[in-house]
């Protein structure tokens, strides 16, 4: 008997998926590694991008520390270099958890992370606007210290406390996709597009040039879900599904919504931008892209309900 076609997804992992220091992702990890497995023993054939918010401005903070103490030995490593570092550091917790989660269930699969280039377009008018979170909350005397020691960008984050913000340009083409399908096509889970990919201009010749950005992981992860040619994309988040009325007391959890319905509810305001916003904007672009491709937002932990479609929220053209 012919052996059943597996689907395609690419998953987009976010902040609950990694936690926001070394021991939180060491633990997180673990449980992702679980959702993970669990959908593959549902018969899909995975792809794991992620973000990288805490992650870059720790480094690039730790980086920049480095500098102030011994300006002499030590000089600044830029943003892109710092989204290349928080693959390496995330791709690393990651890839030994679905190693070690495979094996215990008798998975017998290959796990690589790829170190991943986007480019982007240097004319993106995010450039001109930064609006992506990185490193940690901050109180206001912090906020107006940097602000005033640094020059940085930041914002006030709905009630939270303060962030810094970068531009977040939109993602163009994936420069290593022909190794990630390589992958993909001989039985690898393949990690990439971490932190949303290293932005990159392309300029003269073969070069890439490192952009000072970090691109926005659910618009990362639409791009690689349309170039692996994969039917579903999977944001897994820290709610089981999209909601109207978001945190009010006539708050309603959708359990689909077409790409017209879901451009109606953007346009009157219902998703937070920088947080579900992007999710839904993605998941729209991707269920549009090709007839029969779905998008889905769930919770971690219910990755296995969400592909078999009890729960969450599927987004479909
Ligand atoms: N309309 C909405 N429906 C559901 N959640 C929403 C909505 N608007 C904002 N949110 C918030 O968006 C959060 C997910 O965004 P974010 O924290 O940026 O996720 P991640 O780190 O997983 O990328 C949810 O935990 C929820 O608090
Ligand atoms: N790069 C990115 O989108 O990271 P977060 O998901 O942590 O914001």
């Amino acid at each position: 008997m012919a052996e059943k076609k597996k689907r395609r997804v690419v998953i987009a992992l976010g902040g609950n998926a990694l936690g926001k220091n070394l021991p939180e992702q060491m633990v997180a990890s673990h449980r992702t590694a679980k959702a993970i497995c669990d959908l593959i023993e549902e018969g899909c054939e995975v792809v794991i991008a992620h973000g990288n918010g805490p992650q870059v401005g720790m480094i690039q903070n730790a980086m920049n520390a480095l500098v102030r103490t011994d300006p002499e030995r030590y000089i600044t490593v830029p943003l892109s270099v710092c989204v290349a570092m928080s693959q390496g550091y995330i791709g690393y917790d990651l890839q030994n958890a679905m190693r070690e989660e495979m094996l215990d269930r008798g998975i017998d699969l290959g796990v690589a992370t790829v170190l991943t280039q986007i480019e982007v377009d240097p004319s993106d008018p995010a450039f001109q606007h930064p609006t992506k979170p990185i490193g940690p909350f901050l109180t206001k005397e912090e906020a107006d210290r940097l602000i005033l020691e640094r020059h940085y960008d930041i914002v006030e984050d709905a009630g939270r406390g303060y962030r810094r913000v970068v531009a977040s340009p939109a993602p163009r083409s994936i420069i290593e996709i022909g190794t990630i399908r390589s992958l993909v096509d001989t039985n690898h889970v393949v990690i990439a597009c971490g932190g949303g990919g290293i932005p990159v201009f392309r300029t003269e010749g073969h070069h890439l040039k490192g952009a000072a950005a970090v691109i926005d992981k659910d618009f990362a992860a639409e791009r690689l879900a349309e170039e692996v040619d994969a039917d579903t994309l999977i944001i897994l988040t820290a709610v089981e599904k999209v909601a109207v009325h978001f945190g009010k007391p006539d708050q309603r959890n959708l359990d689909s919504l077409t790409v017209g319905e879901a451009q109606r509810y953007c346009e009157e305001g219902e998703f937070a931008p920088g947080s579900m916003l992007p999710k839904v904007q993605a998941c729209m672009k991707f269920a549009a892209s090709k007839p029969g491709r779905a998008a889905l937002i769930t919770l971690l932990e219910k990755a296995r309900d969400g592909i078999s479609g009890k729960t969450g929220t599927r987004i479909i053209a």
